[in-house]
C-alpha cells in the first residue's frame, strides 16, 4: 500500500497546516491524518480527493499515489491530469488517510481474535499439539450438534406421560428449531469463513454451517443450558454440571479450530438471548390445542 508522500511544509507555516515538513531543525515531522496535507506546488491537487464536503478528510488515490508517479508512468501523469479536478473516483480507486477510532479499534479486535484463535487451536488436526485430544472434543461436537437434540427432544415428548413434561419439550422442540433458523440466517448474512486451520470433518453439516459466525453450538449450549436449568428440577451438582458442559461445549468449537473466539463469545451471547425470546413465545398446551382445532 503506498504511503502518503510527505510534503515539505514552508517555512512560513499557516495556522492550519499540520505536520510533514521540515521544521527549523530541518528534521520531518509527519502529518495529522486528521488534516489534508497542505497542497504544495509540488503534489498534484487531482491526488488528493476532496471526501464530500468535509475538507479535513482527503483520500489519496492509490493508483496514481506519488510512489506510482515516481516509477516514471508520464502516461498516467497525462491521464490523470486530464481527471484533475472533482471527478468522483470509484471507491476501490481510494485509500483512506483517517480511519475512524472504531475501525482502527475493530481491526485491532479481529487481529487479537485471529491470532488468540490461531493459539487455541490445539485440536484442530491429530498432529497439532493437542492431536490426542481431538476424538474428546469431537464427542463434546456431537453433544452439542442440533440433530440429537432434536432428537432427544422429540422422543421424551412423546415419552412422556405428563402434559407438563410433553408442554417443556414441545417447546424445547421449538426453541430448538429458532436456534437454527437465527442462526442460519446470520451466518448467512454475516458470511465469516471458518478459521484457515480447520479440517471440515463435521457431522450432518448444512449448507450454511460452511460459515463460522456465529457458532451454532454455542448458540444451541447457552440456550439449551438456560432451559434445562429453568425448567427442569435438578440438584446442584447437576446444575453445575449443565454449566460446565455448555463453557465447555463453547471451548471445543476454538481448541477444535472450528471458530475463532468471537464467534463462539458472540453465540453464548446470542443463544442467552435466545431463550428470553423462547419464553415469550412459550407454547402452552392450550394455546397448541387452539391451534389445532384452528388447522382442522
Ligand atoms: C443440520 C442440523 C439440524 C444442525 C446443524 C448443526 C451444526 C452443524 C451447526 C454448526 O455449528 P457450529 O456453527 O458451531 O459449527
Amino acid at each position: 500500500m503506498p504511503s502518503p508522500k510527505p510534503v515539505r511544509a514552508s517555512s512560513s507555516r499557516s495556522s492550519s497546516t499540520s505536520g510533514v515538513g521540515s521544521g527549523a531543525s530541518g528534521r520531518y515531522e509527519f502529518m495529522s491524518l486528521t488534516r489534508t496535507p497542505p497542497l504544495s506546488p509540488s503534489t498534484p491537487s487531482h491526488l488528493l480527493q476532496r471526501q464530500g464536503s468535509d475538507p479535513t478528510t482527503a483520500r489519496l488515490r492509490v493508483s496514481e499515489s506519488p510512489n506510482r508517479l515516481r516509477r516514471g508512468s508520464a502516461s498516467s501523469t497525462a491521464s490523470t491530469s486530464s481527471t484533475g479536478g472533482g471527478q468522483q473516483l470509484p471507491e476501490e480507486d481510494c485509500m483512506h488517510l483517517n480511519p475512524s477510532v472504531i475501525s482502527v479499534a475493530l481491526s485491532s479486535l479481529l487481529a487479537v481474535d485471529l491470532w488468540l484463535s490461531k493459539r487455541l487451536g490445539v485440536c484442530a488436526y491429530e498432529e497439532a499439539s493437542w492431536g490426542s485430544a481431538r476424538p474428546l472434543m469431537k464427542l463434546v461436537e456431537i453433544s452439542g450438534h442440533g440433530i440429537p437434540w432434536l432428537i432427544g427432544a422429540a422422543y421424551c415428548m412423546f415419552k412422556s406421560d405428563s402434559a407438563a413434561g410433553q408442554e417443556v419439550m414441545l417447546n424445547l422442540l421449538m426453541a430448538l428449531v429458532l436456534d437454527l433458523v437465527l442462526v442460519a440466517i446470520v451466518k448467512a448474512v454475516v458470511r465469516r469463513r471458518r478459521p484457515a486451520h480447520n479440517r471440515m470433518d463435521m457431522f450432518a453439516t448444512f449448507s450454511v454451517d460452511r460459515y463460522s459466525f456465529p457458532s451454532g453450538h454455542a448458540t444451541r449450549a447457552a440456550m439449551c443450558a438456560r432451559f434445562l436449568l429453568a425448567h427442569l428440577v435438578l440438584a446442584a451438582p447437576l446444575r453445575v454440571l449443565v454449566m460446565l458442559w455448555a463453557v465447555f461445549v463453547g471451548l471445543s468449537r476454538v481448541l477444535l479450530g472450528r471458530h475463532n473466539v468471537t464467534d463462539v463469545a458472540f453465540g453464548f451471547f446470542m443463544g442467552y438471548c435466545q431463550y428470553n425470546l423462547v419464553e415469550a413465545l412459550w407454547l402452552s398446551p392450550a394455546m397448541l390445542h387452539s391451534m389445532v382445532g384452528q388447522l382442522e
